[in-house]
């Protein structure tokens, strides 16, 4: 059977000396479109924090895409972190560089030198997400839905393995939400392992996954209980 890109067993998550999650089981595969949900201040972005070691975890053991996080060696910090995709709440584009800059500017602090490289790629993933044409623009030009498509084509420029997004659908309005769920789940669709913290469970109907709730600083799989509902709905 294939390895899980993400396996956690007993795993205990602090902030400073606040226990966060307890006794966190998980294991989760390639092309699935996993869901963090729970109340505000749950611990939904702490949770991916520990996935690219921004919170180390406090005991227990982790392993992502092969790599034991509390055995992580320096060196291969930044080899787990190139095959991981992130998309922040706050998107974090470079405001005073163009769309075409944001990109290229990733791609070459990863190891890309030939231009036409870079270019070709950036085309690709701009077509991927919709967005070809904007490459000139400032991210201040685009609206919030758009940016946040931006953000995903710079979260999957390398690749990655895993594509971790936080709460993706924050500020939009329903149907440019909807559209930013069919982008990841396509992404899924594709092979990548997807992990959304979200507050939409609306959405989260609409395109069923894995859904892993986050109350009473544990863990819990709800997938059954929020699909069966939505038969009986
Ligand atoms: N840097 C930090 N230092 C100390 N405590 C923190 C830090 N960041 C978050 N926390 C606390 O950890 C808890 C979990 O926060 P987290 O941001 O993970 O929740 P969340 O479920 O993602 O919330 P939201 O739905 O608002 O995004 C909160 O009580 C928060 O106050």
């Amino acid at each position: 059977m294939e390895k899980p890109l993400v396996d956690y067993k007993n795993v205990e998550i602090r902030q400073g000396n606040r226990v966060i999650l307890q006794n966190v089981n998980l294991s989760l595969n390639s092309g699935d479109l996993v869901y963090l949900v729970g109340e505000v201040g749950s611990g939904k972005s702490t949770f991916l924090q520990t996935l690219y070691q921004e919170i180390p975890i406090q005991s227990g053991i982790a392993e992502i895409l092969g790599y034991r996080l509390n055995q992580l060696r320096e060196k291969d910090l930044p080899k787990l972190r190139q095959k991981l995709g992130i998309v922040f709440q706050d998107f974090k584009l470079l405001p005073d560089r163009t769309i075409h800059a944001n990109l290229s500017f990733v791609l070459e602090v990863t190891g890309w030198q030939k231009w036409a490289a870079i270019n070709q790629r950036i085309d690709e993933v701009l077509e991927i997400v919709d967005m070809k044409g904007s490459e000139d623009k400032y991210p201040y030009e685009l609206s919030g839905g758009e940016q946040q498509r931006i953000a995903i084509a710079r979260a999957i420029l390398n690749r990655p393995a895993i594509l971790l997004v936080d709460e993706p659908t924050g500020n939009l309005d329903f149907i440019t939400g909807k559209s930013i769920f069919t982008l990841l789940q396509h992404m899924a669709k594709e092979g990548t392992l997807v992990i959304m913290a979200t507050h939409n469970l609306y959405l989260v109907r609409e395109f069923p996954g894995k859904v892993f709730q986050i109350k009473s600083q544990t863990l819990q799989n709800i997938t059954e209980k929020i699909y069966v509902r939505e038969i009986k709905d």
